[in-house]
Formats: C-alpha cells, sequence, structure tokens
C-alpha cells in the first residue's frame, strides 16, 4: 500500500528570549528531525513523556506551527508552503481532535454550528444537506438528533470527545491526528470512545495519529509506533515490534510503567522495572550521545528501526 502523506526531516525550534533587549539567546527543539510516512486505514501510535514534542509533530502536520525545516510531501505534493495550491484539499483531508474538546469548541455555539463548521469551511452544502449530514455524524458516534441544538457544556466529557471524533470526519479525511483523545476521561468512558474511532476507521478508511504518553492506551489502537525523546524518535515499529522486542532502553522504561491489572503480574512488573531504572542509569551511553541526545535511528529489519550506537546482531527468537 502506499503513502498519501510523507513528512521529511520535520524540525520545529522555538526561540528563547532573554536579557533587556529580549534578543534570542538559545533554541528549544520541540521537533529535531522527524520522519514518517502515513498509509490508509491505519493507526499510528506517537508516545513519549511531556514535553518529548509530540503535540508539536500534530500541530506542524496540521499547519497550526511552522516548521523550522523539513517538508510535508501530500499526495506527491509538497504542502510544507501555506500558499500552495494543493494546502487546501491538505486542510480538508488532515484533521485534528483535542485532548479537551470543551476548550476547543466555542462554548456560544450549538452543536449544529460546531459539526457544520468543517462542511461550512470546506463544502457548498444547503443547511437541510448540513443539518442531514449533521444528524448522520451523530449517529455514527452514538448520539442522536436531539444534541444539535444543545451546547457543548450540556454533554459528558466522553460524549463530547465523541461530538469531536464526529467534526473531525465529517468530511471524510485522510488522517485525523488524535492528540490525547482520552487522557482526561474515566476508563471505561475511554474505551467507549476509542471503539467508535475503530470503528469509523473500519467503515471509512481513515488514518489516525494517536498521541500518548502512555503506552498502554496505543497498545491496542496503533499498528505502527513511534517512541519520542527530546524531539527525535528512538524507536519506530510495528505493534508486535515495540512490544514484544523493544530494544531502546527507553521504550522498555515506558513499558515498564504501565500498571498491571492482574496482581499476579504486579510482583514481576516491579523486579522488571527496577532491572530497567537501572541500566538506564548505568549504561546511557549506549543510547544516548555525549549531548544527551539519541542518535539516528538505524534499520533493524523491515518493521522496526531503533537509535542505537549499535545494533544488536540477531539471535534466535528475535534481536536481544
Ligand atoms: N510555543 C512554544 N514556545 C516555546 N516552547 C514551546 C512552545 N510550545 C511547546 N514548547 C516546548 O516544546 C517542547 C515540546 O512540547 P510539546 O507540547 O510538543 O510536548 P508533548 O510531548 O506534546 O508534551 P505534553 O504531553 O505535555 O503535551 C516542550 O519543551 C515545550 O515546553
Amino acid at each position: 500500500m502506499s503513502e498519501f502523506l510523507t513528512i521529511e526531516n520535520l524540525k520545529v525550534h522555538y526561540p528563547i528570549r532573554s536579557g533587556f533587549f529580549n534578543r534570542i539567546t538559545d533554541h528549544v527543539y520541540a521537533v529535531d528531525g522527524v520522519n514518517l510516512s502515513f498509509e490508509s486505514g491505519k493507526t499510528y501510535g506517537l508516545v513519549g513523556e511531556s514535553g518529548s514534542g509530540k503535540s508539536t509533530i500534530g500541530k506542524a502536520i496540521i499547519g497550526l506551527e511552522k516548521l523550522t525545516e523539513g517538508r510535508i510531501i501530500y499526495e506527491g505534493q509538497d504542502v510544507s508552503n501555506s500558499a500552495t495550491s494543493r494546502r487546501s484539499e491538505y486542510r480538508r483531508n488532515v484533521q485534528m481532535i483535542f485532548q479537551d474538546s470543551l476548550s476547543s469548541f466555542n462554548p456560544k455555539k450549538r452543536i449544529i454550528d460546531i459539526l457544520a463548521e468543517p462542511m461550512r469551511n470546506f463544502s457548498n452544502m444547503t443547511s437541510d444537506e448540513e443539518k442531514r449530514k449533521s444528524i448522520e455524524l451523530l449517529e455514527i458516534v452514538g448520539l442522536t438528533e436531539e444534541a444539535l441544538h444543545k451546547y457543548p457544556h450540556e454533554f459528558s466529557g466522553g460524549q463530547r470527545q465523541r461530538i469531536g471524533v464526529a467534526r473531525a470526519v465529517a468530511l471524510n479525511p485522510k488522517l485525523v491526528i488524535a492528540d490525547e483523545p482520552v487522557s482526561a476521561l474515566d476508563l471505561s468512558v475511554q474505551a467507549q470512545v476509542l471503539n467508535f474511532m475503530q470503528r469509523i476507521q473500519d467503515e471509512f478508511g481513515v488514518s489516525y495519529l494517536f498521541i500518548s504518553h502512555d503506552l498502554g492506551v496505543v497498545k491496542h489502537m496503533s499498528d505502527e509506533i513511534a517512541i519520542m525523546y527530546h524531539g527525535r524518535f528512538t524507536e519506530y515499529g510495528t505493534n508486535q515490534e515495540i512490544y514484544s522486542n523493544p530494544l531502546h532502553i527507553y521504550t522498555r522504561r515506558l513499558l515498564s510503567a504501565i500498571p498491571q491489572v492482574d496482581p499476579n503480574n504486579r510482583e514481576q512488573n516491579k523486579i522488571n522495572r527496577l532491572r530497567v531504572e537501572k541500566e538506564y542509569r548505568e549504561e546511557a551511553s549506549q543510547y544516548f550521545d555525549g549531548e544527551g541526545k539519541v542518535y539516528d535511528l538505524q534499520k533493524v529489519n523491515e518493521d522496526h528501526y531503533v537509535a542505537l550506537k549499535d545494533i544488536p546482531t540477531p539471535v534466535e527468537g528475535g534481536i536481544r
């Protein structure tokens, strides 16, 4: 299957100003050379701790952050520059869902206006068509026509996130960037929202970039996973490779931090976590260069890339 969107060497550096003249004295390297390609109908997990640069990648792809360097290639054309002719088609096809829909929705607008906004921006529907489409969208996420004339605050957090999903998919986009879409919700409600997202993917073939700080949450959603540390990828691979054969200590650290539901696994998990922490402290130079940056990604196999100085040699049953 071919890629419809490719991100090449993406960099977003924020200037730090200081002193009496407010001069630029340094930069935050929020995203520092990231490559990523998207195929239709797949979910890509983007995972890392707070401040690692995940949201900045999402915002740069959607056009909310200016690229310091790099290119965004959509259907074979460079759309990095906002003046390009394909830009409008690109903006229609790449949508975003935010963590907190209450603050991303205008509280004074009714749901019909919130849902119809992308239709008004990117299509020429009549108000009847907008209404019909909005009802259809609400049904897709398990809500009824009654919701149309209500305001965002009249819904629960889970319902609002479902409305956010409905708005994002209103125009059949190719990619939806979901930035921590369920982090603010209770566990049972999280599962409900994720189920709707999955059903929509099965029906319409949309791709997701699913941003989370939690490897546990992305596990059941993602086909491919990128692990991010200080603006760079430490590891990239298929779900199977990342969860069953993690090679970077940072990935293993995130994995060992997933809470264990089964009490029988808790003791083993604790031992594992302590072992990973010890290795993280004592063998950092294998994983990070002299400045504490991760190395460039290297290919382990078709399904797996890791930022290590030396790629370990394969042994029977995987790579260790
Ligand atoms: N507008 C900005 N100006 C300066 N620095 C910024 C700006 N936006 C983000 N940063 C910095 O860039 C880095 C990456 O931030 P980003 O929000 O992308 O991380 P994140 O992984 O999404 O974290 P979180 O999970 O907390 O949202 C952080 O150090 C952050 O402080």
